[in-house]
């Protein structure tokens, strides 16, 4: 069991020699059914052929890059190019298809056609590639559970279902999170305190904490360093600074993630063929990553020897991912690969949308009210539980109605291994299809007054079926988000916990404006928010 201490030496491989792995979709019952019937009703001969999708004017060869230069496009900016699309092309058809070269790709705007898509994904559903995987593919050999397609992604996948998504292992956890969402409501009537006063150049207000953002990402990291590594990283527990590793792990990842946005938006993805600076800056920054995510594993290998090498050391008695993971055989390097991911994925984007959650909070005193009552009432001064959450009806409306205001991940993508049929429209096989359920969550068809932050919408889903369906923020099936019950459990204790101590005051002079960084959305300015004691 206890073989891991190499890992470091693993690295620096060059080339992937493992086995390719192709994709095919294995024909099951409900991909026989749908794809033949229930919703590819048109024959494929009286389709109406892709080429006549609205869209913006394809030229040959280039397509329709001469529409995104015309157009003056900043990739941080690729989730308003799906709603101005839209607008443009989508207000009737709910579709509009683009092409830059050989690659061509469909939006989709309507949850009754998302549903086709999902509907016929099949056992193993693929998604497009981003630059990390030839990072990944080159130093790892596998590519983890996002970036992973066939066999590989479903044996890797099963292992996160059964420690992460679970709701059982999901609910182990909370006691830890709610040791970690107590120390951070301390950490932040720390920062809180005080009149006006100007910290780092910045003129603060009574109550308001600097830099908010990256103090959520910190504790962001400290939940996941115990659910992952049952480890304490720091940054957030008064009187102990963040772990120097934790730290550099946060930079790295600051200063990695603009480089990936450039390459996975670039028109011609040219550093799939030819290295560039830019993916050679990417590269040396995912590497150092890699080694801090090694250090500490090894410095848990070192910690819990004597665990680890004992007969009755069982997955069943794991008390983290990576001790279970490690129960269940994972290769030394696939192993790194999960653990990155895990730190790496749980840091952006639950600290991104708890800092959103916190501004509709805060910039509507009425539901702020409402759900100080609820929780104060449910909790009666204790801790958040498995239990108690269930009466927390609210409190969960309120994270999901802030998740449709503003949807860190705007969407996802799916390429299906054959034709379908998408509003009468033949989708060729291959093409990838963008589901914009940022834009649906906007759209005045599906939800009435979309721009205002309504939790009540959500007390009743059973009579909007559409709401439901356009407001996917985890994705849908058995590609959809493995973390998506730590995620809203992480933000349920969070909320529950600063609501009950303070009133939250926002001092944005308007709605946040969000920018695509990496792998989700986040506030283009910092959210300024004061914390008042209750
Ligand atoms: C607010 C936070 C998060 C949001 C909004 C989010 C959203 C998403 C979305 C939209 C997808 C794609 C789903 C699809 O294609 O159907 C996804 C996939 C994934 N997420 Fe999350 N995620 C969040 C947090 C996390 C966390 C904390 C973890 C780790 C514990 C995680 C791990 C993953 C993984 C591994 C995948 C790939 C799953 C697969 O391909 O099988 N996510 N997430």
């Amino acid at each position: 069991m206890y073989r891991y201490r190499v890992l470091r030496k693993c690295l620096p491989i060059k080339t992937w020699s493992g086995p390719t792995v192709q994709w095919s979709r294995p024909k099951t019952a409900l991909v026989e059914e749908t794809a033949h019937s229930a919703f590819n009703k048109e024959a494929p001969e009286t389709r109406r052929p892709f080429e006549e999708i609205p869209g913006p004017k394809l030229w040959p060869i280039v397509g329709c890059f001469p529409n995104y230069l015309a157009n003056d496009f900043k990739p941080e900016q690729y989730h308003k190019m799906w709603q101005r699309r839209f607008e443009e092309y989508g207000k009737e058809s709910k579709l509009v298809a683009e092409r830059v070269l050989h690659r061509q790709w469909v939006n989709v705007y309507s949850p009754a056609t998302a549903k086709q898509v999902f509907a016929q994904e099949g056992e193993y559903p693929k998604r497009p590639q981003m630059s990390l995987y030839y990072l990944r593919k080159e130093h790892l050999g596998h590519l983890g559970v996002a970036l992973e397609n066939g066999e590989r992604w479903k044996k890797g996948r099963s292992l996160w279902n059964r420690k992460v998504l679970r709701p059982q292992s999901a609910e182990d956890f909370i006691p830890r999170l709610n040791d970690v969402v107590e120390d951070f409501v301390e950490h932040i009537r720390q920062l809180a305190a005080g009149g006006p006063r100007e910290v780092n150049g910045q003129q603060l207000m009574p109550g308001e904490v600097p830099n908010l953002l990256t103090e959520i990402m910190k504790s962001a990291l400290e939940m996941m360093g115990t659910i992952a590594l049952s480890r304490r990283l720091g940054g957030i527990r008064p009187g102990v600074d963040l772990d120097l590793d934790a730290h550099r792990f946060m930079t790295e990842n600051a200063l990695l993630w603009p480089h990936s946005t450039k390459l996975d938006m670039s028109a011609f993805q040219l550093f799939r063929y030819f290295p560039s600076k830019t993916y050679e800056a990417m590269k040396g920054h995912w590497l150092n990553m890699c080694a801090i995510t090694a250090k500490l594993m090894e410095e848990y290998n070192d910690s819990m020897k004597d665990t680890l090498e004992s007969e009755e050391f069982t997955g069943d008695s794991a008390p983290d991912v990576y001790s279970y993971f490690l129960a269940k055989n994972t290769p030394a390097k696939e192993l790194l690969g999960h653990m990155q991911d895990l730190l790496q994925v749980s840091m952006d984007t639950t600290s991104n949308s708890t800092n959103l959650l916190l501004y509709c909070i805060a910039s509507n005193p009425r539901v702020q009210e409402k759900l100080y009552e609820e929780v104060s009432e449910v909790l009666q001064g204790g801790r958040v539980t498995a239990n108690n959450l269930k009466d927390l009806r609210y409190l969960k409306c309120c994270v999901k109605e802030s998740s449709r205001m503003f949807m860190t991940i705007p969407g996802t993508s799916r390429i299906l291994d054959h034709d379908i049929a998408l509003n009468g429209y033949n989708v060729p096989k291959g093409t990838y299809i963008n589901l914009c359920f940022q834009t649906m969550c906007r759209d005045p068809d599906i939800f009435e007054e979309p721009h205002e932050y309504r939790p009540e919408r959500w007390l009743d889903v059973r009579k909007a079926p559409d709401m439901a369906f356009s407001h996917l923020p985890f994705g849908f099936g058995p590609r959809s988000c493995v973390g998506r019950r730590l995620v809203d459990q992480e933000m349920y204790i969070i909320l529950a916990n600063l609501v009950s101590k303070f009133r939250i005051e926002n001092l944005c002079d308007s709605e946040p404006d969000l920018k695509w960084i990496g792998i989700n959305l986040t506030a283009s300015e910092p959210l300024r928010l004061a914390f008042h004691e209750r």
